[in-house]
């Protein structure tokens, strides 16, 4: 079999066409104005400042324009909650984006949740993950929802399927788990305390890999024709999942690079871009 690739470099491209188009019909009817999305990096966590960076330049690829809100280390809640609230208040920015993790003296639930619903666009609030749960108009969380808008795209199959998503993190296990059951899928969500891992894994017809430990989840307890979509991220280009002695046996997987990273940043874009048009005209 060969397997179909996921591949979201390609789709994030063509869909930042879409937005590029969209951006500027709306600078043409508003006097040039575009949509802001205010990004906020508290301490100097190089990776952090990489992704921060991307999300930048995708809304300068696009034709958008970023603020690039950088908070020192030593930040406290407070100072964090102040800054967020000046967004909300600021009507030239349209979406805020609060990057993941924050330094630990910082509640940073709290931070997320101060987020105005309506510039939510990286779909981190309580609120937007209850309305989004309940079905109701939302931004998605920008990883899961890019994930749900690649297999969309590629017609896969989720209405009845068994989704297993391993990792129940806020901004990734959890919302994905619900978007998987709005989407009619039958779903179970793996975590460090569930037992018998493998053999959940191994029931998959649709796999999501979300627990941020390199190559955890082993190729051997994969079935065969598995959907195999890997959230993971780390240094040396791998993800979650050992992907490679899967490439032929399993029906489709999203490649680390090139897969969920691109979506992700282009469902934040998308989303601002939403955002924006809703705001100004
Ligand atoms: N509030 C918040 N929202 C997030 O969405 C969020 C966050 N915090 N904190 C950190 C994670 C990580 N994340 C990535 C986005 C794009 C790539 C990406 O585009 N990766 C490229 C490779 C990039 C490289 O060269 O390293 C790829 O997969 O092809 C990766 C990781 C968003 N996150």
């Amino acid at each position: 079999m060969t397997a179909l690739i996921l591949d979201g470099k390609t789709l994030a491209a063509s869909w930042e066409e879409q937005l590029t188009e969209r951006v500027s019909a709306l600078k043409n009817r508003s006097n040039g104005r575009t949509p802001i999305l205010a990004t906020i990096l508290v301490g100097d966590d190089p990776a952090s400042a990489t992704y921060v960076k991307m999300k930048g330049n995708a809304c300068r690829r696009v034709g958008m324009d970023s603020l690039a809100v950088e908070m020192p280390g030593s930040t406290s809640t407070e100072q964090l909650l102040a800054k967020i609230d000046e967004l909300n208040n600021d009507p030239n920015v349209h979406g805020i984006l609060l990057q993941h993790p924050v330094p630990e003296q910082i509640d940073e639930r709290a931070c997320f949740d101060a987020i105005a619903l309506h510039k939510d666009v990286d779909g981190v609030t309580c609120l937007g993950f209850g309305r989004m749960a309940m079905g109701e108009d939302a931004y998605g969380c920008a990883t899961p929802k890019g994930i749900m808008r690649i297999l969309e795209h590629y017609k896969i199959d989720i209405e009845g399927k068994h989704a297993v998503v391993v990792g129940r993190s806020a901004i990734l296990g959890k919302p994905m788990a619900m978007m998987l059951l709005e989407a009619n899928a039958t779903v179970t969500i793996c975590h460090s305390r569930t037992k018998n891992l493998p053999d959940l894994i191994k029931q998959a017809d649709i796999l999501v890999g979300a627990v941020g430990k390199p190559e955890f989840i082993k190729a051997e307890w994969i079935k065969d024709g598995a959907v195999v979509v890997d959230a993971g991220y780390h240094p040396g280009g791998v993800g979650d999942i050992e992907l490679a002695p899967l490439v032929d046996r399993v029906s489709a997987y999203t490649p680390v690079p090139g897969g969920v990273g691109p979506m992700t940043i282009n469902t934040l874009i998308f989303q601002s871009v939403d955002s924006g048009e809703k705001a100004i005209a």
